[in-house]
């Protein structure tokens, strides 16, 4: 059959960017097609003409199929179908294909418009990998997610977030009060000042750990990251979103990490090295609140007939019972260290000598009276102590120290079981106070 159209129609029709086929719907063969069909395809004129139009599809096969495929096209008003067209080269071309019947000249006859829909696919199989990604990361990834509408105040907290903090699926009312209410007291400044740099644009992200609220009242360790993603045409931040991860685990291994590097490990005190940061520490206070501070040095006398009589172990249980006894009797603000052996320091911010006196030998008394249970033959531990106090006895850690030590070693020369004062280095060169001295 040779349809004659038109030249005008026939320009229209090879330039319709789909491509277009006229079939015979009793032989399936292709009457005629566009330039757009062959491009589709990769075949000639001659190679489509006149063929079936089965020959071109990957899913329809055999005559029985074509006739209940053509029936249905009949029966509908627009027949619409995806589909793969084969291409040439081997590959294939997803199609949307929409056909229509209608008679011409006192024949039937069908128009498929094949529209090659390769980049709509792409997207949708591009976007159904994301939406997995989005359904993972809102309900199974381990993370927990958050988004902030500013303006309004309302937070989605996705549910893994829900669940990392012990709620259930309805709780958590989405508002930032929620999250607000639960930062650790000691945190929230820290967690604000991060956030607010962010939000001002002096950080390029929100990133910081912190501990926060469960269900249960207990706090849990978060690391917190997000940013902003949307902002109003001020460039206000309107839209912040961001991920919480659950690091209990890793803080407090790093917590146990800290705790071993700064404290003695048989009596539990803080050690040497930590001693020294916190003396400079404590006299760069002193020095600035011009108060005195104090500085008492002790050691257990003759110790190594303790070792020698009882053994080590024994040693060991007295070296900590010292330990507890001392940290028993000092105010909360004074430091007890562990400075090395049987030797014992401790720091006194803002007391006068007087007072540090009595409580070093208020120690020497306690210490001595203890009592040891399970080592009768034990018999008394003593100590002996040397007191230095700042600003008289050294305005340097090393002064203090020296002059502390220099005072224990008299204590033990002038018999052991006894406080020693320092020799005053600096007797008319004391700044001046504000606050009364106590002594
Ligand atoms: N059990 C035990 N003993 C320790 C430890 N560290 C040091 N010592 C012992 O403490 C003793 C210290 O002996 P010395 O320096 O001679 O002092 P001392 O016997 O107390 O005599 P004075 O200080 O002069 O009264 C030694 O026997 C050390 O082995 C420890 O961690 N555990």
């Amino acid at each position: 059959m040779q349809l004659q159209p038109s030249p005008t129609l026939q320009a229209v029709f090879q330039h319709v960017p789909d491509a277009v086929f006229l079939i015979d719907p009793s032989t399936s063969l292709i009457l005629d097609c566009n330039e757009a069909a062959l491009a589709q395809v990769g075949l000639t004129r001659d190679e489509i003409v006149q063929h079936s139009v089965l020959s071109l599809q990957k899913d329809v096969v055999g005559p029985e199929q074509w006739a209940s495929i053509a029936q249905a096209i009949r029966d509908a008003p627009g027949y619409y179908f995806l589909g793969r067209h084969r291409h040439s080269g081997g590959g294939e071309v997803p199609v949307e294909v929409h056909t229509s019947c209608f008679a011409h000249e006192g024949r039937e006859l069908f128009l498929s418009v094949a529209r090659d829909i390769t980049q709509r696919v792409a997207l949708e199989q591009e976007q159904a990998a994301r939406d997995v990604q989005l359904r993972y990361a809102l309900t199974d990834a381990t993370d927990g997610l958050w988004d902030w509408n500013l303006p309004t105040g309302e937070v989605f907290f996705s549910p893994q977030l829900k669940r990392m903090l012990g709620y259930g699926p309805h709780e958590m009312a989405p508002h930032l009060n929620t999250w607000v209410d639960n930062v650790h007291p000691d945190d929230t400044a820290w967690v604000q000042r991060v956030l607010h740099e962010h939000l001002d644009g002096l950080r390029e992200r929100y990133d910081v750990e912190y501990r926060l609220r469960n269900r249960n009242g207990h706090y849990i360790w978060v690391h917190d990251r997000g940013r902003v993603c949307d902002r109003d045409p001020q460039g206000q931040p309107t839209r912040m979103v961001g991920m919480v991860e659950n690091i209990t685990d890793r803080k407090n291994a790093e917590l146990a990490l800290q705790d071993i590097a700064s404290h003695d490990v048989l009596t539990g005190l803080l050690n040497r090295r930590e001693c020294e940061r916190v003396l400079h520490q404590q006299l760069e206070l002193c020095r600035r609140l011009q108060v005195p501070m104090g500085l008492c040095l002790f050691d257990l006398d003759h110790f190594k007939e303790v070792n020698d009589r009882f053994g080590h172990k024994v040693g060991d249980e007295v070296l900590r019972e010292v330990a507890r006894v001392v940290k028993s009797q000092v105010r909360s603000t004074d430091h007890v260290f562990r400075w090395g052996g049987e030797e014992f320091l401790m720091v006194c911010a803002d007391i006068g000598l007087h007072h540090l006196v009595l409580l070093a030998d208020q120690l020497r008394r306690t210490l001595e009276q203890t009592v040891w249970p399970d080592l009768d033959s034990l018999g008394r531990v003593t100590s002996s102590f040397g007191v230095a106090v700042y600003p008289d006895h050294g305005l340097s850690v090393e002064e203090l120290f020296m002059s502390a030590d220099s005072a224990l070693y008299r204590a033990k020369a002038n018999g052991r079981n006894r406080v020693e004062c320092a020799a005053p280095l600096y007797p008319l060169q004391m700044p001046p106070m504000t606050a009364a001295p106590a002594f």
